[in-house]
């Protein structure tokens, strides 16, 4: 597997993949891999000739300072996976050098922004769409994968590459859980034990979510799985939504929507974790 930090070299070196005819698949990440990740290597491998991985812990759309100082770096260990997936490039560059020229552009997604993630993040998708068009310019993928764990991020890049036409296919793929349900994250490294033990409740509580969603209105349904999350003093919920799987707006009946995505954002003492699930 070769490695690249330098923007000019990766650069060089995917134009070179493409002037020989080579098909790329990219999958960008924050590092610190699980099998959530490698799914989505397998699948870009599947359908290219080439895969291309990033791995860049993105200073510009962390909202929160210590969430990004205390972002696990695992960058050695995620280079061994690639390679053992078969990966053939690892883009891992220094933010120095990303940012070099200070960021000015700013982005402005609309409705799709004001909701969830962009409402509790502030400038996280701004980041976000910045830091991605900057990887898509580099490396020049045909595909680009992304994880339906980040459900919102997906509905944003598919609008970024809509309105500055991204010449390439954008591919979600499904969410990969541990054995108890819990959504795999690199951020499940900071939890203790205790946090651990409870972590599975959240993607429970979606499944709770859907079940009273068959027979009660949206917002008592919501009630009450708030209710059983209560239950749980170590989970601090910040949101749970029912929303159209397209526009991510909240939908006040299922049945208004063609599909509906159940969306919850939580707090594990600092940690903050997401989850979705599609109806
Ligand atoms: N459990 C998962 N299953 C499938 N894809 C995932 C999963 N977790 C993350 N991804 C996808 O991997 C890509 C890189 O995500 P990222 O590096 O931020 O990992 P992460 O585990 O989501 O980290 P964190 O949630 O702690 O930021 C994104 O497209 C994301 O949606
Ligand atoms: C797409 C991404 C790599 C941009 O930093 C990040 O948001 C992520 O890992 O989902
Ligand atoms: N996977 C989403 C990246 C973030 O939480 O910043």
């Amino acid at each position: 597997m070769l490695q690249f930090s330098s923007l000019v070299e990766i650069r060089n070196h995917t134009e070179a993949l493409r002037r020989q005819g080579l098909s790329i698949g990219f999958v960008p990440t924050m590092g610190a891999l699980h099998e959530g990740h490698l799914s989505l290597i397998r699948a870009a491998k599947s359908q290219n000739d080439v895969v291309v991985c990033s791995v860049f812990v993105n200073p510009a759309q962390f909202n929160n300072p210590d969430d990004y100082r205390l972002y696990p770096r695992l960058l050695e260990k995620d280079g061994q996976m690639l390679a053992q997936e078969g990966c053939d490039v690892l883009f891992a560059p220094l933010a120095e050098e990303m940012y070099k020229h200070k960021a000015k552009l700013t982005f402005d997604f609309g409705d799709l922004e004001r909701v969830m993630e962009g409402a509790h993040r502030p400038g996280h998708f701004n980041g976000v769409a910045t830091v991605v068009s900057k990887l898509f310019h580099l490396v020049a993928p045909h595909q680009a994968f992304f994880g339906q764990k980040d459900l919102q991020q997906f509905a944003i890049i598919q609008q970024l590459v809509l309105d500055l036409n991204f010449d390439l296919e954008l591919v979600c793929y499904p969410i990969i859980r541990e054995e108890d349900g819990l959504a795999m994250s690199s951020r499940n490294r900071r939890l203790s034990p205790e946090q651990r033990a409870v972590a599975p409740r959240l993607y429970q509580a979606l499944q709770v979510l859907e079940e009273k969603l068959a027979t009660q209105p949206v917002a008592q349904a919501k009630e009450e799985t708030e209710a059983f999350l209560a239950a749980f003093p170590e989970i601090r919920v910040e949101y749970l939504e029912v929303v159209d799987a397209q526009s991510l707006q909240p939908v006040e009946q299922v049945e208004e929507s063609e599909k509906v995505a159940l969306c919850l954002a939580a707090f594990l003492g600092e940690v903050r974790l997401i989850d979705n699930i599609l109806l």
